[in-house]
């Protein structure tokens, strides 16, 4: 199990991460959200010994991981990270690279292990390419192959996916995830894009100003967001009074509601006046007015400026919600 316990760090006064207590199973995806400068990537460095903490500690079971005041080279035999700049040698080829921390005297090994992983990021065919000729996203993905090499039993991504197109992004996360978890490889994912943690994380931390403030389940997470921060992790959300949409309910709650849970109706407490529309592909998000204050909801098709609509919300969203939100 890793374990970051009760870690305080600053990289001069100001506090960057504060009481951060996490605790991860062997084989178990974490990733790790929030928005930027958060502290997701100095979180990383911190567990991967670059960083030496003000308090608190970090170990692998029962090994300690030193800071850089302890360990001339940071970093551990079993660990591995992958960092924002790629570092990859620029005039050396792609299986170069790839094999780098692989051992020379075992040249069948060496060959064998360099094919699997140029398979697995799509690169094959680019294996005596020079690294300085690659597209950003290419080195990004040669760079992931290296830290997969050594087959590492903590791995930690930052941003493994942010070079990458849309087009390669999709098939590369499910191979590696996949591989990971069938190689129970303990595996802690910083990110900003939901699409990298929501089908792949196990647990999901979200932190805010250098604190975790909710940790679950990717579906917990969305499903019961407690409040507009997480929430707009997930896509655009509004937070709304409970008893505009519903007139029965006798309560002044408030309500996340994602802009693909409003319904456009005939009549509700809701009435919005349309402000624009933005073209999503299979639908349109609306940018509404209701009391002076934005809203944001879906559409199969663009409203025209001015318009008055009424929304409204199911009743298995108001239940799912009004289950867990505290009141405000
Ligand atoms: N080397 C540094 N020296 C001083 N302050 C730093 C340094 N690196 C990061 N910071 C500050 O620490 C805070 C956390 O930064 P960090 O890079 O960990 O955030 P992040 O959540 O990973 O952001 P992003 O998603 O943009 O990469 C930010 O306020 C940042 O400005």
């Amino acid at each position: 199990m890793l374990h970051v316990d009760h870690v305080f760090f600053s990289y001069d006064k100001t506090p960057v991460l504060e009481d951060i207590d996490l605790k991860v199973p062997k084989g178990e995806h974490v990733s790790v959200i929030g928005e930027s400068g958060c502290g997701k990537s100095t979180l990383l460095k911190i567990i991967y010994g670059l960083l030496h903490v003000d308090k608190g500690n970090v170990y692998w079971d029962d090994t300690q991981i030193l800071g850089p005041n302890y360990n001339l080279v940071p970093g551990e035999p079993y660990m591995k990270y992958l960092s924002q700049d790629f570092d990859l040698m620029p005039f050396t080829k792609v299986e170069e690279n790839v094999s780098q921390f692989l051992s020379v005297f075992e040249p069948e090994r060496l060959k064998k292990r360099t094919q699997e992983l140029l398979e697995m990021i799509e690169l094959t065919d680019f294996a005596k390419v020079k690294i300085k000729h690659l597209s950003g996203g290419q080195q990004q993905r040669v760079a992931l192959a290296r830290v997969l090499a050594e087959r590492p039993q903590v791995l930690l991504l930052d941003e493994p996916f942010s070079h990458i197109d849309n087009f390669r992004k999709n098939s590369l996360r499910r191979n590696l995830f996949g591989y990971l978890k069938e190689k129970e490889v303990t595996v802690i994912t910083a990110t900003h894009d939901h699409h990298d943690m929501l089908p792949f994380a196990d647990t999901v931390v979200v932190l805010k100003d250098g604190k975790i403030i909710a940790k679950d389940t990717p579906k917990n997470l969305f499903e019961h967001p407690k409040d507009l921060y997480i929430a707009g992790l997930f896509g655009e959300a509004n937070k709304i009074p409970i008893n505009i949409v519903k007139t029965y309910a006798d309560t002044k709650r408030r309500i996340i509601v994602y802009a693909h849970e409003f319904r456009v109706s005939q009549k509700s407490g809701l009435e919005v006046e349309v402000l624009r529309s933005f073209y999503q592909g299979g639908h349109y998000m609306i940018e509404g007015i209701y009391e002076g204050q934005s809203i944001y909801f879906n559409h199969h098709t663009a409203l025209e400026p001015h318009m008055k609509v009424f929304l409204n919300i199911s009743i298995e969203t108001i239940n799912q919600r009004l289950n867990l939100l505290p009141d405000g």
